[in-house]
């Protein structure tokens, strides 16, 4: 079944396009990702299936349903984790539990047992009564996402769940949701970053200015898009473009970038013992697979984080 149904949706700022026409259908079940860099429009996207930005143009229908219409109805089935946390620093972690709850009209006795069950699944029981304000980056960001599922929602929206946590604190937030995943819940998520798109999306959409510029598994958009292999090379150098011209032939593809070049290449061992033939002596030599990174640089141009 299709949750949510997009198609040529628009939003506009005054005269500045935000989302320029975009196709989206996400299945029940799956974690659907939208990968792009800052300013691509994702956050301005995922307001519009959140109901809290009506769109500019173009039709949306989420669970079946019109936001337009019937925006607090879709709401009520939805658990958002915003960007930034929001959580109330005022009270325990456990209140931002049943407070919010009560948002949603859920019994009190029923609220404490959930909020029980949701302090379990992301690993803050024993942060229960203590405030929020003292908690580190990571287990907010784990609040925050348990007070997104207070509801039993059927469909999840994370806006960039990890951005600005520390890598362990960071993979603890991809386990809990890995998690969620397994358990049938749809998610739905933003990101700028490659490694938590391909650990967590099953299908994703690529964007770039407002527009989707390719959709697919992560693996498929891989295989589509990039060699099987790339070879980093660094030159010790104010730039790596002299080097780039005596490269010619070797691999399918090539990118220079301000402090690398990347070969693009079926088999990276045999593009290195080339550059060596060549008499090429470059100060670092990285081999290593195709990831979503060089998708987003072979459709764009562009690197997704600078
Ligand atoms: N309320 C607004 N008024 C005017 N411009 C806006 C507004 N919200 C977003 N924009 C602009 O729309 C563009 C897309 O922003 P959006 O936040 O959707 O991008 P994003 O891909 O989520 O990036 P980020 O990771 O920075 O949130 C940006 O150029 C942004 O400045």
């Amino acid at each position: 079944m299709t949750l949510i149904h997009a198609r040529g949706l628009v939003k506009r700022f005054a005269d500045f396009t935000a989302v320029d026409g975009i196709d989206v259908d996400v299945q029940r079940g799956e974690a659907f990702g939208f990968l792009g860099p800052n300013g691509a429009g994702k956050s301005s996207t995922m307001r519009m299936i959140g109901c809290v930005s009506p769109p500019t143009d173009g039709t949306l229908s989420i669970l079946g349903l019109d936001p337009r219409r019937d925006g607090p109805k879709i709401r009520a089935k939805l658990g958002v984790c915003p960007q930034l946390d929001n959580l109330d620093l005022e009270l325990t972690v456990r209140e931002n539990l049943t407070t919010y709850a009560r948002f949603f009209g859920i019994p009190r006795k029923v609220a404490r047992e959930r909020a029980a069950e949701l302090l379990d699944f992301v690993q803050l029981t024993e942060r229960a009564d203590s405030k929020v304000e003292p908690l580190s980056g990571g287990m907010k960001r784990r609040l925050t996402i348990a007070r997104a599922l207070v509801n039993e929602p059927e469909i999840v929206l994370l806006d960039e769940p990890t951005t600005g946590l520390d890598p362990q604190a960071r993979h603890l937030v991809w386990e809990r949701l890995f998690r969620l995943k397994q358990r049938g819940v749809t998610l739905v998520l933003t990101t700028h970053y490659m490694d938590e798109a391909e650990q967590l999306c099953d299908r994703l959409v690529v964007m770039d200015a407002g527009k989707i510029v390719a959709e697919g598994s992560p693996r498929a958009l891989i295989e589509q898009y990039s060699t099987r292999e790339v070879v980093e090379l660094r030159f010790n150098a104010e730039s790596q473009d002299a080097f780039a011209g005596k490269l010619d032939g070797v691999g399918e593809r090539l990118e220079v970038l301000p402090d690398r070049i990347l070969l693009y290449v079926a088999d990276g061992d045999s593009a290195v013992a080339e550059v060596q033939r060549r008499l090429l002596s470059p100060a670092s030599v990285l081999v290593r697979r195709s990831s979503l990174e060089d998708v987003f640089l072979h459709l764009t141009g562009r690197t997704l984080v600078d």
